[in-house]
């Protein structure tokens, strides 16, 4: 058996984080610490715990937007391990064009560009031949039952939900073999719910590890392999 298939796709170890709000005189404001949580490779670990028990900080820390102050965040970037916690933006950046995918609730709107050309040209960074990402993003986006209509208007008119759909096209359309996902059904009717659900399915059955956030229960319930209460890690951090 080949042992990168046992081995974690994400790892996070002994993971601490405090926010220091410099507007604020400099209050310290502890969120976690000893957080140790391992993502393997056909897993959907889904995050639970009270609102501000640090969900999203944890996905926010894997993909690099947020430094952690102590541990190891160890990613598997195919025949090597990078730790996010100290890897240099370049590493940061070069990971997520091959190895981490995440999907917020929030769509970052280019001005000016329309939602097909926005889904494509994530699977050009993603590494898809141009013909592919195109033919790929109309693929999603139909499948995400976006209005053809759309296609070519920039989504910053776009209702919360149409906003969603474009940006979870976005987020999936590259394959990469982490996907973080951070409520990415928050705007969506049960229609789209389940296309979502579909589409998570298949990137789990396909080896990818994901790590996610969801409110909505019934999604949890179809997606998760596991569900982490990070109350625990909230309960060891700094007093
Ligand atoms: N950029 C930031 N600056 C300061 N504090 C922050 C920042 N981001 C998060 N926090 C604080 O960290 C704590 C954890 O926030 P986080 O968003 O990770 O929680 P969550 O479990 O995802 O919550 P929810 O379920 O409500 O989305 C909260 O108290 C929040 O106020």
């Amino acid at each position: 058996m080949n042992p990168a298939q046992d081995s974690p796709a994400l790892e996070f170890r002994d993971v601490a984080k405090t926010f220091t709000l410099h507007l604020r005189g400099g209050v310290q404001l502890p969120v976690m610490g000893g957080a140790d949580l391992a993502v393997h490779p056909g897993e959907c670990v889904v995050l639970g715990g009270p609102s501000g028990a640090g969900k999203s900080s944890l996905l926010k820390m894997a993909y690099g937007n947020y430094r952690c102050d102590r541990g190891r965040i160890l990613v598997r970037d195919g025949e090597t391990v990078i730790d996010v916690a100290s890897a240099s933006p370049r590493e940061v950046l070069a990971l997520r064009r091959r190895t981490i995918s995440y999907v917020s609730q929030f769509l970052r709107v280019i001005p000016r560009v329309g939602a097909r050309e926005v889904v494509a040209a994530a699977g050009r960074e993603g590494g898809l031949p141009a013909d592919i990402a195109l033919a790929r993003a109309e693929e999603l986006l139909s499948r995400l039952n976006l209005p053809e209509r759309l296609w070519d208007l920039p989504p910053a008119t776009f209702s919360g939900g149409e906003q969603q759909r474009v940006n979870i096209a976005r987020g999936l359309i590259a394959e990469r073999p982490i996907l973080l996902l951070d409520e990415p059904t928050a705007s969506l009717d049960a229609q789209n719910r389940a296309v979502v659900v579909d589409l998570i399915r298949a990137r789990q059955a396909a080896g990818a590890a994901l790590l996610g956030i969801f409110h909505d229960t019934d999604v949890r319930e179809a997606v998760a392999t596991r569900v982490v209460d990070v109350t625990a890690f909230a309960q060891k951090r700094a007093a």
